[in-house]
């Protein structure tokens, strides 16, 4: 649904025009409520159709590298959801068939396009503060009761800080420009299958050494939910803080900034468009107009935002998420 109601609602210049499933009666029958004209048997036919330009690949994580490969080798451009792969090095194959391919492979995180979390960085940037930026922490925490869901299961690429984390990681990165250590990462892994993460805590420090910290928290078992952003100064009360950061076209979408001398001042961004649409937008215009100047989220920041999943994976104790070839 990610693209299927912008491409209806927000975008005119995409048209989804066709879906595939393992299970094609299912297909047909999601195709028919939605209105998309054509269901192919196999995620092979769909690939190489020649009359569709561009593919979204929302398959379970350990499926993304796969068939985001076999999709730009026949041709297609990519949206992939996040997080792009199971892990960096399939990442790095990904980004090297992306240019070999000479298309776009853009990763679909949505949140990246919205204006909120722009002002936001913008916010840093102009030092807005009035103090120089000290620590970022981003939060995303919410339940996922199903045990049968994608999200818990190892082999599928599940875990928290692959789900919800991917997410947190993606944001920190951004907020403060630069790619980001390790100080000290805690999990909670599940009792049925120690390799996945119900939760994961993460501080961080900038690679260039710099006197910028990080803190991440992420969790598929919160029962209050938790999407947050917590940014300060060095000196005491500068402050920035973001509620709803991911998508802020929902519901809550303050912006809140407390300058060093003490002045408060608040922003809402409820007239802005939806983060589907603005995404969808963007590669719209990199693929169509070949503006790849729009695209916020590509294969080379996918790479760096895996290589930090990776190593917080590693760092808390746990197993990075196998390549499928691997298994
Ligand atoms: N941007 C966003 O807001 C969101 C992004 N996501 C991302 O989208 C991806 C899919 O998540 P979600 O839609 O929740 O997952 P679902 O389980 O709802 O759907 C995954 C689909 O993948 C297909 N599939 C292919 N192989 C397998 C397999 N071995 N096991 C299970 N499913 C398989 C199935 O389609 P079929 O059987 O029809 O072929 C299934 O419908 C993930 O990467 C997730 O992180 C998810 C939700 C929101
Ligand atoms: O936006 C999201 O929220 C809930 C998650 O489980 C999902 O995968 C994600 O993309």
């Amino acid at each position: 649904m990610a693209v299927i109601n912008p491409a209806k609602t927000e975008v005119p210049t995409v048209e989804v025009t066709a879906i595939a499933a393992r299970d094609v009666a299912r297909a047909r029958s999601f195709a028919k409520k939605h209105g998309i004209p054509r269901v192919f048997d196999t995620y092979d036919q769909l690939i190489h159709d020649a009359d569709i330009d561009a593919i979204y690949i929302g398959l379970p994580n350990s499926h993304h590298c796969e068939w985001t490969i076999k999709a730009l080798q026949a041709g297609k451009h990519v949206l992939c959801e996040k997080p792009i792969s199971n892990n960096a090095q399939e990442a790095e194959t990904m980004a090297v068939a992306a240019e070999k391919s000479g298309k776009v492979l853009m990763e679909a995180f949505h949140y990246r396009y919205h204006p909120l979390i722009q002002r936001v960085r913008e916010l840093i940037l102009t030092n807005a503060m009035e103090s120089p930026l000290r620590h970022v922490h981003v939060k995303f925490a919410f339940a996922v009761f199903s045990s049968n869901d994608i999200r818990w299961q190892y082999d599928l690429g599940g875990g928290s800080m692959m789900d919800t984390g991917c997410y947190t990681a993606n944001c920190v990165r951004y907020l403060i420009g630069e790619e980001l250590d390790i100080v000290s990462a805690t999990a909670t892994p599940l009792r049925k299958d120690g390799r996945v993460d119900q939760s994961m805590r993460a501080e961080l420090q900038t690679t260039s050494g710099s006197s910028v910290t990080a803190l991440i928290e992420t969790s598929m078992w919160s029962l209050i939910p938790r999407i947050s952003i917590d940014i300060r100064g060095a000196n005491g009360q500068a402050q920035i803080t973001a509620t709803n950061w991911l998508a802020p076209h929902v519901v809550y979408n303050n912006v809140t900034l407390k300058t060093a001398s003490g002045k408060k001042t608040s922003e809402s961004f409820t007239k802005a468009r939806s983060t589907y649409g603005l995404m969808l937008e963007a590669f719209a215009d990199a693929t169509l107009n070949n503006n790849r100047a729009a695209i916020l989220t590509d294969a080379h920041d996918a790479v760096l935002n895996m290589r930090l999943i990776d190593s917080i994976y590693t760092s808390a104790g746990m197993s990075i998420r196998e390549s499928r070839a691997e298994k």
